[in-house]
């Protein structure tokens, strides 16, 4: 018998928006999200995805539709959301005249009722975002990695099952980036479900098993992210000629001057692949393999200007 994953949201038909007669900025979105696996949430600059954050989390109610946590079905939505998610925001959502600590201890005891285990959560959270070195700080004088991951630590610190960050690695520097990167991934090694927007594709690669599309707050497709699909970049010296081009039985997509990708689907199109730039050879001046197709799919999906 196949092996059914459980569910740990549903959305069915959910519809908002901000304003009457306003263009809704969610239109009639329904999907679920695995547990224990990292959905991505991608679009355009005002495409929703923050919107539908928001209504995940609680923080706006839907106009049509349901939003189900089905795990916690002994509480109710808020109660669920109250216990069981936490959400990193864009912005800074901490005390910027307090210490790490303080910012960690003042949102455990809103979160957390029994004050005995209060400690032991702020030095989880710390621990857990390296935070060892800045915890006497004050929040706002830390570097920018360091106010990200105090961000990550607070929704932390209530010991979510479900986490939302919303482009978690804005403005950060590569090594502080990988820092978070690896937190998340050791997040849901630990079987916790994360949801997560970014426009850094990269950062989605190494991170999401599913990827939801938003445009016009609609949901124009979902993928699952996996090892089947390869995807081949290449740049040349000067740029293709149709005739070269034509040796490549894949679709080949021109991402910008002379470089190139292509996906493969099977061990037909990787041997095709291979013979095309056998060919090519003298012309190919680097090339690199990934294990995924995201950037091609974000391309062939927003590539048009929505009419
Ligand atoms: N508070 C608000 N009041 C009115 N309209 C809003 C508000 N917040 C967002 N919108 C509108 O809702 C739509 C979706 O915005 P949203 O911020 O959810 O998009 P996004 O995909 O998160 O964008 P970005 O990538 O720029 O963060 C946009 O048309 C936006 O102008």
């Amino acid at each position: 018998m196949a092996h059914v994953k459980p569910v740990m949201l549903t959305l069915e038909n959910v519809s908002f928006g901000y304003k009457q007669n306003a263009p809704l900025s969610i239109d009639n979105v329904s999907l679920s999200l695995i547990k224990g696996s990292c959905t991505a949430i991608l679009g355009p600059n005002g495409a929703g995805k923050s919107t539908l954050i928001s209504l995940m989390t609680g923080l706006l109610m839907a106009q049509k539709g349901a939003i189900n946590y089905p795990f916690y079905k002994q509480y109710g939505l808020t109660q669920a959301i109250a216990q069981k998610v936490a959400l990193v925001p864009q912005d800074f959502a901490f005390y910027h005249e307090l210490s790490v600590y303080d910012n960690l201890a003042f949102f455990v005891s809103i979160s957390e009722k029994n004050r005995h285990l209060h400690a032991e959560q702020i030095a989880a959270a710390i621990k857990l975002c390296n935070l060892e070195e800045v915890v006497n700080k004050t929040a706002g004088t830390l570097s920018g990695g360091y106010k990200r991951r105090l961000n990550i630590a607070i929704a932390l610190s209530k010991q979510p099952d479900i986490i939302f960050l919303d482009e978690p690695t804005v403005g950060i520097d590569p090594l502080s980036r990988d820092a978070i990167i690896t937190l998340l991934l050791d997040l849901k090694r630990q079987g916790k479900t994360l949801v997560y927007t970014s426009h850094l594709l990269h950062e989605v690669a190494q991170l999401c098993d599913d990827v939801v599309f938003l445009r016009g707050g609609k949901v124009v497709a979902c993928e699952a992210l996996n090892s089947e699909k390869l995807s081949l970049s290449f740049s040349t010296f000067k740029p293709l000629l149709n005739t070269q081009s034509t040796l490549f039985s894949q679709q080949l997509v021109t991402l910008e001057g002379n470089h190139y990708q292509l996906v493969i689907n099977n061990s037909e199109q990787l041997g095709a692949a291979f013979s095309a730039l056998g060919q090519l050879s003298d012309d190919i001046k680097a090339l690199s393999f990934s294990d995924n197709h995201i950037e091609q799919l974000y391309r062939d999906l927003f590539a048009e200007p929505l009419c």
